[in-house]
């Protein structure tokens, strides 16, 4: 006999808060119809520390100013040789030193190898504790190639391919990404909660 599964109501669509404008356009991409959600550019302020609490932390902060339920992520660039830095402060690093910072950087190792990692953090209100989902693509950091419209895209190639995420179509980088790989998992969760209505499973025999 089918169980039946648990029937999670949320009072308010999820609201997925952002201050990046292209991580915006991907997560719309990689959703398409399958989770309904609006969105809210704010630039949160983000603490120090471990990619999963960082996440969890802007969960809280956003779901206390939205007061409902809220979807975000953070995004990091870690370098192997580097022990996982600059991981979440990829941002500030990006920002000061540029792509051929990012290549230095590695300049005094052999070991290029890198991974993009994304955590989104679920918070279904501000008294709920985020749930986090992550993931993961590995690959290697080169010189800059490809159009320089996202972020670290140019200098990230991927574990697999000739190009780098810049040069791929977006179809193609959404296929394999980290954001990607992180946004199954939270569909995952909300197909399992039923946050989304998809198939109810019923006791068999039953109509
Ligand atoms: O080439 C890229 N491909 C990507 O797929 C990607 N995803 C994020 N980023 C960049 O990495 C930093 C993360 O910092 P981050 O997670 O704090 O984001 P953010 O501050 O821009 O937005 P948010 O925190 O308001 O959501 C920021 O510089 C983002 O532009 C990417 N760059
Ligand atoms: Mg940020």
């Amino acid at each position: 006999m089918a169980a039946t599964k648990v029937q999670m109501t949320l009072t308010k669509p999820v609201t997925f808060v952002t201050g990046n404008a292209k991580k915006l356009e991907e997560v719309k991409m990689i959703l398409g119809q399958s989770i309904p959600f609006q969105s809210l550019k704010l630039d949160l302020p983000e603490l120090q520390g471990e990619p999963e609490d960082i996440s969890r932390e802007k969960a809280r902060l956003a779901a206390r100013e939205i007061g409902g339920p809220v979807l975000v992520e953070d995004t990091c660039l870690c370098f192997n040789a580097l022990k996982g830095l600059p991981g979440p402060y990829i941002k500030w690093f990006l920002l000061k030193t540029g792509h051929e910072g990012l290549n230095n950087l590695l300049a005094a190792y052999e070991d290029k190898s890198a991974y993009a990692l994304c955590v989104f953090s679920l918070a279904l209100g501000p008294d709920s504790e985020p749930i986090t989902f992550s993931g993961r693509t590995e690959g290697k950091i080169v010189p800059a190639r490809g159009p320089n419209n996202f972020g670290w895209d140019p200098v990230f190639q991927p574990d697999g391919y000739d190009l780098t995420f810049a040069e791929m179509q977006k179809e193609e980088k959404n296929e394999i990404s980290h954001r990607r790989r992180a946004l199954d998992k939270v569909k995952a969760h909300f197909y399992e909660y039923n946050y989304v209505p998809k198939v109810v499973d019923s006791p068999s025999g039953s109509t």
